[in-house]
């Protein structure tokens, strides 16, 4: 909250108003804002094709906004494409890593290419082998590892970096309890670097217990916002027993035109 309020001039993400998808007749999402501080982890939730991927997208600068705007660090793609891209950091859902590089060899590769110092660098790419266990795995290749391993890695080199935004889509499939726990812990010391985090996952009860805020989109629509308490006031879970799940469910039923809330 603190860093909320130093930083309030200067969100880490601003998206603004923004209509955009695939073809302009048929927008996926409409009207959409959502502001994420420095210091904050916003957890960005919604049904399979509410658009969530679709968001990410036009955040990364991958798809044209049809309407609306997106600012990241202050500026948009077309102000300053360097900035713009330098200040984000992202882990897709499918991990994507290149054959014949090494897992430091990957981690040495990102430092390098986002000027991080090379102790810095280093003392990181450590610290991060120990939160995910997989210090006797630096040298393998890519080819060799599990899937939750891979995913490690591609989680591993976009917390090397620290960007002011970093963005990672459903991270915790794939991952054992304890690679959660250690995501976990080291997006809260990420966070408190002052990074700026949108989490894109269907797992409500990590975000629940670890979300600053959430955003709750339903067929490209922001249907609620706020804090996981706000959240559940505003579907009417208010009980102590009420869980997101319980929200979510109860969100989606009103915005299908079910029952009423409040
Ligand atoms: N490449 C594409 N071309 C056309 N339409 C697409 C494309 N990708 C997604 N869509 C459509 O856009 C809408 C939103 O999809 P999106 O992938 O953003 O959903 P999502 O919230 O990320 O879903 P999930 O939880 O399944 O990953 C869906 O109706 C989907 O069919």
């Amino acid at each position: 909250m603190a860093a909320r309020q130093e930083n309030a001039d200067k969100p880490a993400l601003l998206m603004k108003e923004l209509t955009g998808g695939y073809s302009q007749r048929r927008p996926v999402l409409h009207g959409m804002s959502v502001t994420v501080y420095p210091g904050e982890m916003v957890g960005l939730i919604g049904l399979n094709g509410a658009g969530k991927s679709t968001a990410i997208k036009h955040i990364l600068g991958l798809m044209v906004p049809h309407s609306g705007e997106v600012r990241v660090a202050g500026v948009t793609l077309e102000e300053n494409r360097d900035k713009y891209r330098a200040s984000t950091s992202y882990v897709p859902e499918q991990p994507s890593l290149i054959p014949g590089l090494t897992v430091k060899e990957h981690l040495k590769w990102t430092a390098m290419a986002y000027q991080l110092e090379q102790d810095v660098a280093y003392e990181r790419m450590e610290q991060l082998a120990r939160t995910f266990r997989m210090t006797e795995a630096m040298n393998a290749m890519p080819e060799t590892l599990s899937k939750g391993m891979k995913q490690k890695v591609m989680l591993m080199n976009a917390l090397l970096v620290r960007p002011p935004l970093l963005i990672i889509d459903e991270p915790f499939l794939g991952l054992d309890p304890l690679a959660i726990r250690g995501l976990l812990e080291a997006l809260e010391d990420v966070r408190a670097e002052g990074s700026a985090i949108l989490l894109s996952s269907h797992i409500l009860s990590a975000l629940e217990r670890r979300a600053n805020r959430l955003v709750v989109l339903h067929r490209g629509h922001l249907i609620a916002e706020g804090t996981p308490r706000e959240v559940k006031a505003q579907a009417g879970c208010n009980g102590p027993d009420s869980t997101l799940d319980d929200a979510f469910e109860a969100l989606v039923a009103s915005a299908e035109g079910g029952v009423p809330l409040g």
